[in-house]
This record gives C-alpha cells, structure tokens and sequence, in this order.
C-alpha cells in the first residue's frame, strides 16, 4: 500500500489485543481504529498508550454518549462517531448530529478533530457533515462500489 499512496494509511480492524497494535506497525499503518464500545476502559487507556510509544495515531471510535463520555476522559484527540450500530447495523446521519452537539455541550469540540464514520453516500450528506462541523468523513460502501473511486471521490467534494 505504502508504494501507492503517501497518503495515511488507516488500519480498520476490530482491535481487541495489544498484538494487533505491533501488526498494524510493522505492517506500515500510519493510524489505527480502536473501538471504545468493544473495549473496557483499562484496555482503551493502555493501548492508546502503546499506540503512542509506537508513534501510531488513533481514531476512537463512538456510537453513543455514554462511549463518547468513556472517550474524553483518555488522551484520544480524533474521534470517529459511528453511524453504523454494530448491534443491529443500521446507519444513521444522525449519530453525528447529536454527538457533535454533545461534544460542544461539554466544552470539548475544539481539542478533537472529529470523523464522521459510515452511511456517506452523497455530495449532500457531506455538505451536511461539514455544515456541522465534522472535520473528515470515514467512507466504506460507497467508494467501494464506485465505478471510479478517484472520480467518486471528486463528486463528492472531497480533497
Ligand atoms: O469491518 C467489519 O468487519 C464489519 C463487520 C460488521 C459490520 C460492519 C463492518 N464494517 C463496516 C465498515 O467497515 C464500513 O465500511 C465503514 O464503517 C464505513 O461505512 P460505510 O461507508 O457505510 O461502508
């Protein structure tokens, strides 16, 4: 991958063992998924410690307030708001809505940069997206079916 793109390369992977953090550094990931809600709070706080002494950077994943609360008493500065609930996988642009306002709520937008994660199809749910300000778009599905993910990409409206 590395050969292909400078960009970061993000290791998506339900990480649940320290071992899988060495992996994604010696396979060249740049960034890391850890997902707070398969993770207990010890397990969240030490391997964002060993993703820090690797020099790995971290998207912590939420899909709720009470994750995101878990979230901000650690050291992660990017947040990832899932829209997907793993439970019964239905997405919702929502998600994001109410947990961006519970961020600003509780005085913490401005030290995170927040991704907005799954069920990004259209140029408008991205105009959405930026209106309330997400700062970068997590996208699965639709780049994947694209005839062209470059020109996809272009549509909608992304860097
Ligand atoms: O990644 C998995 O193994 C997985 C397992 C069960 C449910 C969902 C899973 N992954 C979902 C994704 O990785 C999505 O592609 C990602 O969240 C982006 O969402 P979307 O743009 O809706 O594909």
């Amino acid at each position: 991958m590395r050969e292909l793109t400078e960009l970061p390369i993000l290791r998506k992977e339900f990480i649940i063992d320290p071992l899988q953090i060495y992996e994604s550094f010696f396979i060249g990931a740049d960034l890391v998924l850890l997902i707070a809600a398969i993770l207990d709070n010890e397990q969240l706080e030490s391997f964002l410690t060993l993703c820090r002494e690797l020099k790995l950077e971290v998207i912590v994943e939420v899909h709720n307030l009470d994750e995101l609360e878990r979230v901000l008493k650690t050291e992660a500065e990017i947040i990832g708001i899932n829209n997907r609930d793993l439970n019964d996988f239905s997405v919702d642009l929502k998600t994001t809505t109410e947990l961006t306002k519970e961020l600003k709520r509780l005085g913490q937008r401005d030290n995170h940069y927040l991704i907005a994660e799954s069920g990004i199809k259209t140029r408008e749910d991205i105009d959405f997206l930026k209106e309330i300000g997400v700062d970068g778009v997590l996208i699965g599905e639709t780049l994947m079916k694209a005839e062209s993910p470059a020109a996809k990409v272009k549509e909608l409206g992304l860097p």
